[in-house]
């Protein structure tokens, strides 16, 4: 039997996720049609190097705390579906701007590529970008796309490959916040041990929950509550 490996494409909107969706799958998917929570997210599957692999095209949002639907149904896919690993396409052009939602998927997730894509526009623009110095400080992979043109795409299967391998370990980069948060952040994570398993980051969830992200908190209790129901019915 071969495994599926799930991969999310998150990133702001309009910086090519769909290209790439669409480039990896062979499939069309089209943008802007995220408004709401209703809509469901755009997967498509494809085989490499005899590994099947399903992708997820998340929402694009500029954050992925609680300010709207869209960044909850992203939000909610990598903290509770857990994929295998999450894709972060990035605007080459406007690479600081894009580097802020990376940043925070770097808090929740632990096997995370940054995509650096529309490499072909930001090099028409004399833009270079020194992506092994951006992996060094970033603790994980940085490829150079260029989505559209489908370049550099066997290099990223290849680092996929790798990672959900085991042969690539991804080591994120962690925010450290100033003495008081993280005397705090280190009280509170303790407990939040005791209810989420290993593969949520309890560092985020304590960080989120000390922002007040009463939104996050809902879909925790709401979540744990299934979790419970469903083991007492087994029993
Ligand atoms: N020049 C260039 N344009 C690209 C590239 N990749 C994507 N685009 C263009 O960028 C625009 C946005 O691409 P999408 O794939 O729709 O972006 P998205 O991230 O899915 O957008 P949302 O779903 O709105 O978040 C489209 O016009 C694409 O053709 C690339 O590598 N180079
Ligand atoms: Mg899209």
């Amino acid at each position: 039997m071969t495994d599926t490996f799930r991969i999310a494409l998150a990133g702001n909107p309009n910086t090519g996720k769909s290209t790439l969706f669409n480039a990896l799958t062979g499939l069309k998917q089209h943008t802007g049609n995220w408004a709401g929570k209703t809509v469901s997210l755009a997967e498509g599957t494809f085989k490499h190097r005899s590994k099947q692999y399903r992708f997820i095209d998340l929402p694009g949002t500029y954050s992925i705390f609680s300010n709207s639907a869209d960044e909850e149904v992203a939000r909610n896919y990598i903290v509770f579906e857990k994929p295998d690993l999450t894709l972060v396409v990035v605007d080459a052009t406007s690479l600081e701007r894009n580097l802020n939602l990376a940043l925070q998927i770097l808090e929740m997730t632990k096997n995370v590529v940054i995509c650096i894509n529309l490499m072909d526009e930001a090099e028409k623009r004399g833009i270079t970008i020194n992506e092994r110095l951006l992996a060094r400080r970033l603790g994980v992979p940085v490829i150079k796309l260029s989505a559209r043109n489908r370049a550099g795409i066997p290099l990223l299967l290849d680092t996929i490959d790798r990672i959900v391998s085991g042969k690539i370990a991804c080591e994120p980069v962690q925010i450290k916040y100033d003495g008081e948060i993280e005397a705090r952040i280190a009280s509170l994570e303790p407990f939040v041990k005791q209810v989420v398993d290993d593969r949520i980051s309890s560092r985020w969830i304590a960080l989120r929950l000390l922002d007040g992200d009463e939104s996050l908190l809902k879909e925790l209790n709401t979540r744990l509550k299934t979790k419970e129901e469903t083991v007492c019915n087994q029993s």
